[in-house]
């Protein structure tokens, strides 16, 4: 099965459009655990347990492993995930970009050692250096395409004068991304729940691909402006699923012993918080 075959299913399984973001710190981790890096597996694994019938998607931030040398229990973490929760493809966030032969180093990364089911990419470097992810054809490669950070408008807000239409840059990535670029039918877009307008315009260019959402939850974007601008089923369209990511507004519901119970109760609010949005 397929990344996008593993996106429908697990969003019809768990009846879904939420991912839980898995971004470990230590300094905000519960009780006796809090400032004990050794424990991001435990803590982790927890977050999973509790919400892998709630979720369509994992996506594990690789810079919250690697920063505190845990790359271990990040590989420990991928095997739980597809030992507990086998359905639910895994992201990797690693926003990745470089030329072809290192590419290829970071696709074995994702891929052969972490075994994802996908990765984030950033596209600042052109095709070339998305095309050795490619070569993995199961596997889903998500491009940035207008991010949920203020920054995210000093280059991707730009019009490009010299192509036909004048598109702003990430109207422009959406377009390859839904066309020209994507040769097997691998590829997603990463785009701000902080910008709905953006949501809506990129689902416009892009009607076929998956649209990883990240921004609700810590960073105040609305689910169910999200939901409206880039789920299938408005106005008859049927378009490529969305995977709406919360990290810390689950991770960190509760500084206490009840921490998993407590991101599964926040889980399950945004689960059906975007769910009903889909209704009205
Ligand atoms: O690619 C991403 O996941 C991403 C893209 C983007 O535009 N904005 C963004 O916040 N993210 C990631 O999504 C997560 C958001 O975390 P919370 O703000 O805690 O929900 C972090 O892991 C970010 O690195």
């Amino acid at each position: 099965m397929n990344f996008i075959e593993m996106l429908q299913q697990a969003e019809k399984l768990n009846n879904s459009m939420l991912c839980v973001g898995l971004d470990p710190e230590p300094s905000r981790f519960p009780g006796s655990w809090r400032g004990d890096a050794s424990r991001i597996y435990d803590f982790c694994s927890a977050i999973v347990d509790a919400t892998k019938d709630l979720v369509i998607a994992f996506k594990p931030q690789i810079a919250y492993f690697a920063a505190q040398r845990a790359e271990d229990q990040l590989e420990r973490l991928m095997a739980h995930i597809k030992r507990v929760a086998p359905n639910v493809p895994v992201i990797l966030d690693a926003k990745r970009g470089d030329i072809g032969s290192t590419a290829e180093q970071y696709a074995r990364e994702a891929f052969e050692r972490y075994q994802a089911d996908a990765v984030t990419l950033s596209p600042f470097m052109g095709f070339d250096s998305i095309e050795p992810y490619l070569r993995y054809p199961d596997k889903g490669a998500i491009l940035l395409c207008r991010t949920s950070n203020a920054g995210g408008s000093d280059l991707q807000n730009q019009r490009l004068a010299d192509i036909p239409g004048q598109p702003l840059l990430y109207e422009h990535l959406a377009q390859l991304a839904q066309t020209a670029w994507n040769r097997n039918g691998q590829l997603g877009l990463v785009v701000g729940a902080t910008f709905p307008a953006e949501i809506e315009r990129v689902r416009e260019l892009a009607p076929d691909l998956p649209l990883l959402i990240p921004g609700v939850g810590a960073q105040g974007g609305d689910a169910r402006a999200t939901v409206h601008a880039g789920w299938r089923g408005q106005a008859g369209r049927t378009t490529g699923p969305i995977i709406v990511n919360s990290s810390r507004a689950v991770l960190y519901a509760s500084a206490g012993e009840d921490f998993a119970a407590a991101a599964r109760a926040v889980a399950l609010r945004t689960r059906d918080e975007l769910n009903q949005a889909r209704q009205a």
